[in-house]
């Protein structure tokens, strides 16, 4: 689905949210404060008992497991379901999908053309509703009837990045990139988040003096100048080579560690799941596996 620069706009002029400010910094503190905890605990446990230390590789593994035990809830959904339906034919694209993705993580969607994952990151995004069910954002319901509060959400809380740019050809870099930061609550400014993205060279390079990864990377830093709490990628790589779809892995999971970003990232490419915390498996409108990867593997590790 392609974002214009008229939507990006009409969300943005929006006022702001009803969420205080106060109960997220509180969220945020409170799940900051027990990553912590647990990190050294963890890290404490190993060095005290010399019994306990294993492998770097398994050591690490638990510390991811017990990370997404104690970090807070970002978006829950339960019992989603979404019939498009067109004359008489009904398609089923969500068949009662149950899905909490926890702050921080990074998780990656996997499952055959039409299964469904699409329709959910549309539906948790705030670009599309369900047929039925509920989605929960840091606990409180997205209001689906509401087109004007979905329009908050969209504008305060996620950033989208497809596998088509919808750059303007017509602005730079930075300026595709200012289109966000000057209407935005809490921007960082165009150069910080092009720098992020590895493209703090390229500001004022016009999208075609650039290549498609350097695209999807100005693309990836648009999404992110407002720093959205959500980064929900749809084939960010699917139109890029192996060698420039690494490069675009690597500035998203820049991105989820440093920024913090929950992202949740589409993929018909099973080897890119090797990058996330956690895999999910669609089939048919449900996902049908769930699988937590004891170990991250880099992005430059992988082959395809
Ligand atoms: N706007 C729509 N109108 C009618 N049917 C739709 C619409 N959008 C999606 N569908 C149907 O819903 C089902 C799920 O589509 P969806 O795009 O979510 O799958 P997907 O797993 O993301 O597929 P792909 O990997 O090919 O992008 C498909 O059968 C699709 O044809």
């Amino acid at each position: 689905m392609a974002i214009d620069a008229t939507e990006v706009h009409t969300e943005l002029v929006l006022p702001p949210h009803e969420v205080s400010a106060g109960a997220r910094a509180s969220q945020r503190q409170i799940s900051n404060d027990l990553l912590k905890f647990t990190f050294l605990r963890s890290r404490g446990a190993s060095r005290n008992r010399p019994e306990l230390r294993e492998s770097t590789a398994r050591r690490r593994s638990e510390e991811l497991v017990v990370e997404n035990e104690v970090s807070a809830i970002a978006l829950e959904a339960r019992e989603l379901t979404k019939i498009y339906r067109m004359g008489a034919v009904e398609v089923h694209a969500l068949r009662g999908v149950e899905v909490d993705f926890r702050e921080g993580e990074l998780i990656v969607l996997l499952g055959p053309s039409g299964s469904g994952k699409s329709t959910l990151l549309n539906i948790l995004g705030g670009l599309d509703t369900p047929t039925s069910g509920t989605v929960m954002f840091r606990g409180q319901p997205l209001a689906m009837d509401s087109e004007r509060a979905l329009n908050l959400y969209r504008r305060n809380h996620v950033g989208f990045v497809f596998q088509f740019y919808n750059l303007i050809p017509s602005l730079t870099a930075r300026e595709n990139v200012s289109l966000v930061t000057e209407i935005a609550r809490n921007p960082m400014s165009p150069v910080e988040a092009l720098s992020i993205v590895g493209l703090g060279d390229r500001l004022d390079h016009f999208p075609a003096q650039l290549s498609g990864g350097e695209q999807q990377r100005v693309a990836i830093a648009r999404a992110i100048a407002k720093r959205p709490d959500l980064l929900l990628c749809d084939e960010p790589t699917g139109a890029l080579d192996s060698k420039t779809g690494i490069l675009v892995l690597e500035a998203i999971l820049k991105i989820n560690r440093e920024l913090g970003t929950t992202t949740a990232l589409i993929t018909h490419n099973a080897v890119i799941a090797e990058i996330a915390n956690r895999v999910l498996y669609f089939a048919d409108g449900r996902i049908v596996e769930t699988r937590q990867n004891g170990v991250q593997r880099a992005p430059g590790e992988l082959a395809w």
